[in-house]
């Protein structure tokens, strides 16, 4: 949707042109401290990525109300994605592709479709409250196959159990968070208010431009 009201970001680590990382240094809240990437690295879900451990962060910003819509984070990176939530909470979708080989003519032209126009199914396959200072990785077919989203919403909303399902699907998550406050709301129904939600998405780009590389590109 064009009208997502976009979070504010910025890369970390460098720029993505065509698919190759343009590598800046790393600032030191990301390798120093508290050492984003050495930590991320030691829960061994880089192990099997080219470089071992995330090269390039994307540092994004979302007020109450703003999301992210549907997409996938693409070939340029390795298929694994550790986000880090600080601050807000937030309620992230991941959704599947509807059955068949995407749009055909006549067919309704929806928000819920890719920008290839390919239908997505608008029921999440699976939904999951990231806590402020939580860790999730993304990888296997729901990095491959399935989008992810966040809503843009000022507040997320969980049905009080026996009332008629509301916006917001089960949890999957429900179970292992953290705090027993946000726990009880989503099980016993009530309400999640959105603050500012600052996530650190952390990849591996597989391809970076060498300095020679870098040396020939700045010369033409
Ligand atoms: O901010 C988030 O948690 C999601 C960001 C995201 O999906 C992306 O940058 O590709
Ligand atoms: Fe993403």
């Amino acid at each position: 949707m064009e009208d997502y009201a976009q979070p504010s970001a910025a890369n970390l680590g460098g720029e993505i042109m065509k698919s190759r990382l343009l590598p800046q240094p790393m600032p030191p809240y990301i390798v120093e401290f508290p050492d984003v990437i050495g930590r991320i690295q030691q829960t061994g879900a880089f192990h099997g990525s080219p470089h071992g451990r995330p090269n390039h962060v994307i540092l994004n910003e979302y007020l109450p109300g703003q999301g992210i819509m549907p997409h996938e984070d693409g070939p340029s990176y390795h298929p694994v994605v550790a986000t880090l939530s600080l601050g807000s909470h937030a309620v992230f979708h991941y959704y599947a592709y509807k059955a068949g080989d995407g749009a055909q003519e006549g067919q309704e032209t929806t928000a819920a479709m890719n920008g290839q126009g390919r239908p997505i199914d608008p029921a999440p396959v699976a939904s999951v409250l990231l806590e402020p200072r939580s860790l999730i990785i993304t990888t296997g077919a729901l990095y491959v196959n399935h989008l992810h989203g966040i809503d843009e919403v000022e507040e997320d909303a969980f049905p009080a159990p026996g009332a008629a399902p509301g916006p917001s699907p089960a949890i999957a998550n429900v179970g292992r968070l953290g705090s027993d406050a946000t726990r009880r709301v989503v099980q016993d129904g009530g309400i999640l208010r959105r603050e500012a939600r600052y996530s650190l998405t952390c990849r591996d780009v597989a391809r970076v431009m060498s300095a020679a590389g870098l040396a020939v590109g700045l010369r033409r």
